[in-house]
């Protein structure tokens, strides 16, 4: 089974490469998580690997852009991102997004922002079709530490279970983000397709919050690596 989805978690990063990095690009977004680990690897093998420039989604993502023998650079320097690949916990049918399963959603939205294209690449288990149906863990929401308690409260007004991710057993205490900020994890149930962009913006609207793991209208394509080895390529 771990081996199927590390398969097909390749799979799906080196198509999306293949498929959609053309040698006219220069600035690429290079997101975070375990299967844009094949992304950035991919991209170090492409042949037109030394003009461009790779704007990390957050530590780890940076961390891969260096060990593959690419060039840095930031969203400072480039607002302007031709393309950029990331992972993500959740798909739904009009490629909306559940992201920050791995703490690392604020950087990855304002890449996704600042890129033409968002191609999202995931194993077969993330392409559930609704958000919420299988990420049980519920929406990741970064928030100010400072703000906290009022944003759990005022989750739970919304009808949402908020729990502040703990960083244990690595560290005592709530995790703390590349930003150093807090992520909050609120279950909302299953979010049906047409619900989710007024979803994201009731919590983005909530004084406290800095961004949420809620991805709506920025994906362009998803690649979903399947465990019999094809891939599902999916657009809006
Ligand atoms: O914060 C983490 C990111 O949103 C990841 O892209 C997401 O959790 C998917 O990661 P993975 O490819 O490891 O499932």
């Amino acid at each position: 089974m771990a081996d199927l989805v590390e398969k097909s978690k390749k799979l799906s990063a080196y198509a999306a490469v293949d498929d959609n990095l053309l040698s006219s690009h220069r600035v690429i977004g290079i997101g975070s998580g375990s299967t844009v680990v094949y992304v950035a690897e991919r991209v170090g093998q492409a042949s037109n690997k030394n003009d461009l420039v790779c704007i990390p989604t957050g530590f780890q993502s940076r961390q891969l852009i260096i060990d593959n023998g690419l060039r840095l650079g930031s969203t400072e320097e480039y607002p302007e991102i031709d393309i950029a690949f990331d992972g993500a916990d959740e798909i739904d049918t009009n490629l909306g997004l559940i992201k920050g399963g791995g703490a690392c959603l604020f950087q990855e939205k304002l890449v996704a922002a600042c890129s033409k294209q968002l191609v999202v690449v995931a194993d077969y288990r993330k392409d559930t079709g609704v958000l919420g149906k299988g990420w049980r863990k519920g929406v990741p929401i970064e928030v100010v530490p400072a703000a906290y308690t009022k944003v759990s409260l005022d989750l739970a007004k919304l009808g949402g279970n908020p729990v502040v991710r703990s960083g244990l057993p690595a560290k005592a205490g709530p995790v703390v983000t590349d930003n150093g900020n807090f992520i909050i994890d609120c279950d909302f149930g299953e979010i049906p397709p047409a619900r989710v962009a007024e979803l994201n913006a009731k919590i983005k609207a909530l004084v406290g919050v800095v961004e949420t793991g809620l991805f709506v209208g920025l994906a362009s394509k998803a690649y979903i690596g399947n465990a019999d080895g094809t891939i599902t390529k999916k657009t809006v």
